[in-house]
C-alpha cells in the first residue's frame, strides 16, 4: 500500500462524512464525485500513465448508462457489472486497430469511435429512446447510501491498487513507454499489450462510473455520450493530475464543488473553472494533487544514481548471433544490401563505416525496430527477423542507443539499462561518443567485463583506437554494404577501409 497517510484520509473521508454527517444533497454531491473519479481513475490509465489522448472515455461512460438503464429492470443490480462488460467489451474490439494509430491518429479515431456512439444514442430509437432518452429503471438499481457505498468502495479500492501498481517497478515502465517506446522495447516491454491493458480496463471503469450515474440520475439520454463528458473527464483529470494516484479524486471533487460553491456566480463558474485548468496547466502541470505534494514537502525517491555496473554476471540464453544476407531499402536508398555477419558469445565485434554507411539501420534490423527486406537473423538455430522489438530484446538482444550524445551519465545508465536485461547479446551504438578520457577508460574495462561474462557484443563507433583496442574483429560498411571483416590490423590496413572510412588513401598503414 504505496498511498501517503494524509491522500488515505483525503480519501475515505468524503464518503464517512457524507454517510453520517449529510443530508441527501449532499450526500448526492459526493456520490456524483465518486462516479466522476472512477470514470477519470479509468482515464488515467491511457492518458496519464501511457500518454495517449483518448477521446472515446465518455462514449464508453455512456455505455455503461445505457447498459445498466437496459437490463436494470430485468437483473436489477446486476445491470452494474453488465454496464462494466458493456463498456469493457467494445473497448477490447476496437482497441487492436485503435491502439497501432500513433498520438494525433489514435486521437482521431478514439473522437470518431465517441461520435459513432453518440449518433447510435440518437438514431437507435427502439433501444435507447432517442433523443428522449430512458426512464423509469431507477428503482432497481442501488440507490441513496448504497449507491454512495459502492461508488466510495470501488473508488478507494482502485485508488489504493492505482497506486500500488504504479508506485515501483510498473510506474518506471509506464513512463519509459510514455516517454521513451522504441528504448522500451528494446527491454523487452510490450507497448501494445499494455496499452490494450489500459484501454479495456479504463473502459471497464467508465462503464461503472456510468451505470452508477444512470442509478444516481434515474435518467439516460444522448447526453451521456456526448462531448461535454469526455471534456469534463480530461480537464478533472488535468486539474487533479493525470497521473497521481488521487488526481482524479481531486479533479472529481472540484468538478463536483466548484458549481456548488461558485452557485451565486451563475454562469461565471464556469470561467473559474477554465482559469483554474489554465493557471495548473502553466504552473503546476503536475496538477493539483501533485502540487499539494510539493507543498507538504512530500519527499520523492531519490533519482538512481548512474554509472556502470560494478560487475557483469554470465546469463544463459543463444551461442550465437548470424546475420545472413540482410538487406534494407529506404525509398532511393539501399542502407543495407546483403549483409553477413557472424558475433559469438564472449566476442566483441566492431562495426565501422563512414557517415551513413548502415551501421545504426544495421543495429536496428537486428533489434526489430526496422524489418529486414531479405535476410535471415538467427539466434542459434531461431529465426528473429520477424519479431517485434520487445521479443527480440525477450529472446536475448539487448540495446543501447546513438541519441543520447550529449549526456555522458545518460550514456552509462543506458548500457546499465541494456545489460541489466540479462540479454546474452548486446548491441551497443555509439558508446563513446562525446564522453571523456575517464569515462572511455571505463567504458573500455567495462567492455573487457561484458566479454569475461560471456556476452556477445556488437559495437557501432566512430572512435577507432578504442575499436582496436577493444574487439576482437573489426567488420567495416560502406554505402550498406561490407567491404572488410577481420581483425582490427587487417581491416585497418585494408585499402578500401583506409580509402572509406580512415580518410587514408595512398598513406602507409
Ligand atoms: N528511417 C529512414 N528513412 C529513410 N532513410 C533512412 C532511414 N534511416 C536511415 N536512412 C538512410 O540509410 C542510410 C544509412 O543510415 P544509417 O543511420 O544506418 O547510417 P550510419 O552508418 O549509422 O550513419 P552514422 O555514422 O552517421 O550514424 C543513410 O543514407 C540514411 O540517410
Amino acid at each position: 500500500m504505496r498511498l501517503a497517510p494524509f491522500w488515505l484520509v483525503i480519501l475515505v473521508l468524503p464518503p464517512l462524512v457524507a454517510l453520517f454527517a449529510l443530508p441527501p444533497f449532499g450526500q448526492r454531491m459526493v456520490i456524483l464525485a465518486g462516479i466522476y473519479g472512477l470514470m477519470g481513475l479509468g482515464y488515467q490509465l491511457v492518458f496519464g500513465q501511457l500518454g495517449a489522448l483518448n477521446l472515446a472515455q465518455g462514449a464508453l461512460f455512456g455505455l455503461g448508462a445505457y447498459a445498466a438503464a437496459l437490463t436494470a429492470p430485468v437483473i436489477g443490480p446486476f445491470a452494474l457489472p453488465v454496464a462494466i462488460l458493456a463498456a469493457a467489451i467494445p473497448a477490447a474490439l476496437v482497441a487492436g486497430p485503435l491502439l497501432r494509430l500513433q498520438s494525433h491518429y489514435f486521437a482521431l479515431a478514439t473522437l470518431a469511435l465517441a461520435s459513432l456512439v453518440n449518433l447510435l444514442a440518437v438514431h437507435a430509437e427502439n433501444l435507447t429512446g432517442g433523443a428522449n432518452g430512458l426512464a423509469g429503471f431507477a428503482t432497481a438499481l442501488p440507490r441513496g447510501p448504497v449507491l454512495l457505498a459502492i461508488v466510495w468502495t470501488c473508488l478507494i479500492a482502485g485508488v489504493l491498487v492505482y497506486a500500488w501498481l504504479f508506485e515501483g517497478t510498473l510506474g518506471k515502465k509506464a513512463q519509459l513507454l510514455r516517454e521513451a517506446p522504441l528504448l522500451a522495447a528494446t527491454l523487452g516491454i510490450d507497448g501494445a499489450a499494455w496499452r490494450f491493458v489500459a484501454f479495456v480496463a479504463g473502459g471497464a471503469l467508465a462503464g461503472l462510473a456510468g451505470a452508477c450515474s444512470a442509478a444516481l440520475s434515474g435518467v439516460v439520454s444522448p447526453e451521456a455520450t456526448g462531448f461535454s463528458i469526455m471534456v469534463l473527464c480530461l480537464t478533472l483529470v488535468v486539474l487533479g493530475g493525470a497521473r497521481h494516484p488521487m488526481g482524479a479524486v481531486i479533479g472529481a471533487a472540484l468538478a463536483v464543488g466548484l458549481p456548488e460553491l461558485l452557485r451565486d456566480l451563475q454562469g461565471a463558474w464556469l470561467l473559474a473553472y477554465a482559469v483554474a485548468t489554465l493557471a495548473v496547466v502553466l504552473w503546476a502541470p503536475e496538477g493539483l494533487a501533485g502540487l499539494l505534494d510539493r507543498l507538504r514537502g512530500a519527499r520523492r525517491a531519490p533519482p538512481v544514481a548512474p554509472g556502470l555496473p560494478e560487475s557483469v554476471l554470465p546469463v544463459p540464453g543463444a551461442q550465437h548471433l548470424t546475420i545472413d544476407g540482410v538487406s534494407k531499402r529506404f525509398g532511393g536508398v539501399q542502407a543495407l544490401a546483403n549483409v553477413s555477419l557472424l558475433v559469438d558469445r564472449g566476442e566483441i565485434v566492431g562495426l565501422i563505416g563512414p557517415n551513413g554507411s548502415g551501421k545504426t539501420t544495421l543495429l536496428n534490423v537486428i533489434n526489430g525496430l526496422d524489418r529486414a527486406d531479405e535476410g535471415a537473423i538467427t539466434l542459434d538455430d531461431r529465426r528473429i527477423e520477424h519479431l517485434p522489438a520487445h521479443a527480440v530484446a525477450r529472446a536475448g538482444i539487448g540495446r543501447s542507443f546513438q541519441a543520447l550524445v550529449l549526456a555522458g551519465d545518460a550514456k552509462a545508465a543506458d548500457l546499465a539499462r541494456a545489460v541489466a536485461t540479462g540479454a546474452a547479446f548486446l548491441l551497443l551504438d555509439e558508446p563513446a561518443a562525446g564522453i571523456g578520457d575517464a569515462e572511455r577508460r571505463a567504458l573500455q574495462a567495462f567492455l573487457a567485463k561484458l566479454r569475461e561474462s560471456g556476452r556477445g557484443v556488437l559495437i557501432v563507433d566512430h572512435d577507432i583506437e578504442l575499436l582496436s583496442r577493444t574487439c576482437d574483429r573489426l567488420v567495416c560498411l560502406d554505402r550498406g554494404r561490407v567491404i572488410a571483416s577481420g581483425s582490427p590490423a587487417e581491416v585497418r590496413a585494408d585499402p578500401r577501409v583506409r580509402a572509406s572510412f580512415l580518410g587514408l588513401d595512398g598513406i602507409a598503414a
